[in-house]
């Protein structure tokens, strides 16, 4: 199934975008709750850099601070963290992928219920959320939102059930899509991971404390042991007497989202027992092994292209040389809200290390194409800096279908990929050849023999088109949300 431009935009209330994931955690019972939910979501900080947020449980009140920016930003001085006092926190990195980035939207979003408040952090993106959204405000329901995840909040304030865990069942099982979501009430951390497990959530302790949070680099950085992932379609809920675990939708396999492995995790986090790094260095082994040239040196596109451009050169056996440095300064280009931001990021970002690229016959190694934003700076700056030849190599597959799982890939005519054939790609990017790493051969680099067609071991909907939930809110009208919003202007 895939959506052509209305149906795309349906997801995409701001027009134009392409960005990445957001980052969550969680803390329940530690006197620093706030201070380490503030250095998880730093170490979660290149999952979302629009907007953080922390809202925390003193026992007495809820305390929140969210804010457009970044963590370190506005979570840094001990004014901020002695504010949001309490033993539990849970915490948001967005990149939005429904709704725009305004600060109604920014996360943890907070409800007011009979039996005391929630606050909700969701990582993911819910393909039925509109069409939810539109019979709630039918009958009655005052979004404060424009964010998919709010539906969420809505559905558990609707539940006629008595316990909180009974009505953030019955809310999450009329959600559809990709989620990890942790919840605070005044008693319990809630976590859930949707059916399919599409997006990371794992589960850790830090001296007895639990802790849920997107990756484990969010664990590390605050020394606190993995205990495990997170399973898919799992119910977990923290409280001070121990842990639980509910299944509703029952057991099934699990189809975690790949591009996880290829770009939106931290190469230092562990998935599914699999080192984000190992799989990156292996897809570029498996990438040389299939689109082998004749070359002088091997240039990463920093940064996710790295551990793939190592492995390209341990496998050929051609040296690798930084022949790009990066601008620190610079974050991620392809989570930027507009293509202006993200055009002129890339140019900002990186720069030509002429002494390692000129006379050469350089092959740069990045980690995905999307937009061909990146690519054809690159290209041009390598040629501008001297080199005898280009030759451009992804360490994944064509990306030729939009994401609707949290991931923000444009509409499908902005996929470079899914307009050009390989030869209109590289004349477009000014590259002397141009190679992708194959469906199989990514397969093959995470420890398999090939992508499992009958029972895909993961969703890759990005490369194959194959979506592993209903896309309810494709067959919406637009009219509805092209009603006309608030927008906030001061
Ligand atoms: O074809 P495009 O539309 O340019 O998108 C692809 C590029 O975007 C990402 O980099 P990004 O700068 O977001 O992050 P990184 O520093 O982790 O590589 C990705 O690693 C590619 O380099
Ligand atoms: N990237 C994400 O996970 C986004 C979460 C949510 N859909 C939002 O737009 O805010
Ligand atoms: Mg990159």
């Amino acid at each position: 199934m895939t959506g052509g431009t209305e149906v795309d935009e349906l997801f995409d209330m701001d027009g134009d975008t392409l960005r990445e994931e957001c980052g969550v955690f969680g803390i329940l019972g530690h006197e620093d709750a706030s201070a380490l939910a503030a250095l998880g979501l730093h170490a979660l900080q290149h999952r979302g850099q629009e907007a953080a947020g922390i809202v925390t449980f003193d026992n007495d009140q809820f305390r929140a601070e969210r804010h457009l920016g970044l963590v370190g930003d506005h979570f840094s001085d001990a004014d901020t963290i002695g504010r949001l006092t309490g033993r539990a926190a849970v915490g948001h990195v967005r990149y939005s992928t429904t709704g725009e980035t305004i600060l109604r939207n920014v996360q943890p979003l907070f409800a007011e219920l009979d039996g005391g408040g929630i606050a909700v952090c969701h990582n993911g993106n819910f393909t039925n959320a509109l069409t939810l959204r539109r019979q709630l405000i039918r009958d009655g329901a005052i979004c404060q939102s424009t964010s998919d995840s709010e539906v969420v909040l809505q559905l558990v304030a609707r539940s006629r059930k008595n316990k909180i865990v009974d009505r953030f069942i019955e809310a999450i099982t009329q959600m559809e899509g990709a989620y990890s979501l942790v919840a605070l009430t005044s008693k319990k951390l809630i976590g859930a991971r949707d059916p399919l497990g599409i997006r990371p959530l794992v589960l850790g302790d830090l001296n007895g404390a639990p802790i849920l949070a997107s990756e484990t680099c969010a664990l590390d950085i605050i020394g606190a042991k993995f205990i495990r992932e997170v399973e898919n379609g799992e119910v977990i809920v923290c409280t001070s007497t121990g842990i639980q675990s509910f299944f509703p939708f029952g057991k099934q396999q699990a189809r975690p989202c790949i591009f996880e492995y290829i770009y939106f995790s931290r190469p230092d986090s562990v998935l599914s027992g699999r080192s984000v790094y190992d799989v990156r260095r292996e897809m570029g082994k498996q990438l040389a092994r299939e689109t082998s040239v004749e070359a002088d040196v091997i240039v990463p596109v920093p940064d996710s292209g790295v551990p793939a451009a190592i492995g390209y050169s341990q496998e050929s056996g051609i040296p690798f040389e930084l022949g790009i440095i990066r601008n620190h300064y610079v974050g991620r280009t392809f989570i930027e809200p507009t293509q202006q931001i993200r055009a002129l990021g890339v140019k900002m970002k990186h720069s030509a290390n002429r002494s390692q690229i000129e006379g050469k016959r350089v092959v740069l190694v990045d980690d995905s194409l999307v937009r061909g934003t990146t690519s054809v700076k690159i290209v041009q700056m390598i040629r501008e800096a001297g080199a005898k030849e280009v030759h451009f190599r992804l360490a994944s597959p064509p990306i030729r279908y939009s994401d609707y799982y949290g991931i923000d890939t444009p509409v499908r005519e902005k996929l470079l990929a899914a307009k050009y054939s390989l030869e209109e790609m590289c004349a477009y990017i000014g590259a002397d050849s141009l190679a992708f790493l194959s469906v199989d051969g990514m397969y093959k680099s995470m420890g398999y023999d090939g992508r499992d067609n009958e029972n895909p071991q993961f969703t890759d909907h990005g490369f194959t088109g194959d979506y592993p939930t209903p896309l309810t809110d494709l067959s919406e009208d637009q009219e509805f949300i092209s009603a006309p919003r608030l927008v906030e202007v001061g």
